[in-house]
C-alpha cells in the first residue's frame, strides 16, 4: 500500500514580485514542505515552455549520436562532472549493479574571477550540434538564478537573512545534468534489481529537475512505501540535497528518491530528464547552523566544506577514483 504525501505546487512569482506577506507565505510554504518531505514543486519559474522544448530536443539530439561519437566525449579524469558518462556507469550508493543510464554534464562558466574560473574544468562542446551548447547554457543561467531565488526564501525560512546564500553560490559548482534512460530492448536479460536510478540522496544545496519525458520519478516516505512525483508540464520538481539537510541538522529533508523501470510494454522507451544540481563553492562551510542544534536535536553531523564533502560522494557513487 502506498501512502499519499503532499508535495505543494508553489508559485515563484508570487515570492519575486509578490507583497510582504506574499513573500513571507512563500518562504514558509518551501520551508514547510522541505521540512516534511523535502520535494516542492514550483510553476512560474520564467523558463519558457519554448526553451523547455527546446532543451529536450537538444538532448534527445545528443543521445542519438552513435555511441562512438558520445564516447569520444568520456574523459576519464573528469570525473563524469563534464562532457558524457556512458551506460552503467554510475552506481547509487549502497548498490552493486550500475544505474541504466548514460548521462552529459555541463558545469559553470564563470566570468570576472581568473582564479575561480581556473578551479573548474572546462566544459566539452558538442561538435556535431550546433544549439546543444548555446540551449544548455541559457537553461543553466536561468536555473541557476531560480535556484537563488528559491534559497533566498529557504534563507528567511531558517531565520538567516535573505542573502545569506547569496555569495556561497555565486559561481558555484553546480552541475546540469542531461540524461537518457536507454530503452530496454530485452526486458528477460535485466538482472533483477538493475534500474533506471537506484535509490539515493542529492549530493548538493537543492536540486532542480526540469521535467521529464515520462513517469518513473518516486519518492521513499517516513512510512517506508514508494510514492510517484507527478510535475504538471513545465512545473520544476525542486527538492533538498544532503548539503543542505547537513547545514541544517536534518532540519530539511534530503528524501530518498529513485527512477524506477517502466511496465514492460513501455520498455522500449527512451526517458530523458534535466536535473540541476545547484552546488556552492568548494569552500562554504557546511557546519550546522547553530540555530538547529538544541537539545531536542544533537548535532549530527562533523564539520567539512563543500568540496571535501563533494570528494567523498563521487568517491562513494564511482565516478571518481
Ligand atoms: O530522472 C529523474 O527524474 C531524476 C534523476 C535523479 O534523481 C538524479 O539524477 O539525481
Ligand atoms: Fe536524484
Amino acid at each position: 500500500m502506498s501512502t499519499a504525501i503532499n508535495i505543494p505546487r508553489l508559485d515563484l512569482n508570487t515570492y519575486v514580485n509578490g507583497t510582504a506577506t506574499e513573500r513571507k507565505q512563500f518562504s514558509d510554504e518551501i520551508g514547510q514542505a522541505f521540512n516534511d518531505t523535502g520535494f516542492v514543486t514550483i510553476t512560474n519559474h520564467g523558463l519558457s515552455k519554448e526553451l523547455i522544448d527546446e532543451l529536450y530536443a537538444q538532448v534527445k539530439a545528443l543521445f542519438a549520436l552513435p555511441d562512438s561519437v558520445k564516447q569520444s566525449y568520456e574523459i576519464p579524469e573528469l570525473a563524469g562532472q563534464r562532457g558524457y558518462t556512458g551506460k552503467n556507469k554510475e552506481t547509487a550508493k549502497g548498490f552493486k549493479i550500475p544505474d541504466m543510464k548514460e548521462f552529459w554534464q555541463i558545469g559553470q562558466t564563470v566570468e570576472g574571477d581568473d582564479e575561480l574560473k581556473a578551479s573548474y574544468p572546462d566544459n566539452l562542446e558538442v561538435k556535431e550540434l550546433q544549439n546543444f551548447n548555446p540551449t544548455t547554457l541559457e537553461i543553466y543561467k536561468k536555473l541557476e538564478s531560480v535556484g537563488k531565488q528559491l534559497l533566498q526564501a529557504i534563507a528567511v525560512y531558517l531565520n538567516l537573512d535573505e542573502h545569506y546564500f547569496d555569495d556561497k553560490v555565486n559561481n558555484g559548482n553546480s552541475i546540469l545534468r542531461t540524461l537518457h534512460y536507454f530503452p530496454i530492448e530485452n526486458p528477460d536479460a535485466v538482472p533483477a534489481d538493475a534500474v533506471r536510478a537506484g535509490a539515493h540522496e542529492d549530493i548538493n544545496l537543492i536540486t532542480l529537475l526540469i521535467g521529464a519525458s515520462a513517469d518513473g520519478l518516486e519518492v521513499l516516505t517516513r512510512s517506508g512505501s514508494w510514492f510517484p512525483v507527478k510535475a504538471h508540464g513545465e512545473d520544476l520538481v525542486v527538492n533538498v540535497g544532503d548539503m543542505l539537510q547537513r547545514l541544517t541538522n536534518n532540519k530539511l529533508k534530503s528524501t530518498t528518491h529513485r527512477v524506477v523501470n517502466p511496465p514492460r510494454e513501455l520498455m522500449k522507451a527512451s526517458r530523458y530528464s534535466v536535473p540541476f544540481f545547484l552546488h556552492p563553492k568548494a569552500d562554504m562551510d557546511l557546519t550546522s547552523l547553530q540555530s538547529t542544534i538544541d537539545a531536542e536535536n544533537p548535532k549530527l553531523y562533523t564539520d567539512i566544506t563543500a568540496g571535501e564533502y563533494l570528494d567523498e560522494r563521487l568517491r562513494e557513487i564511482g565516478l571518481k577514483k
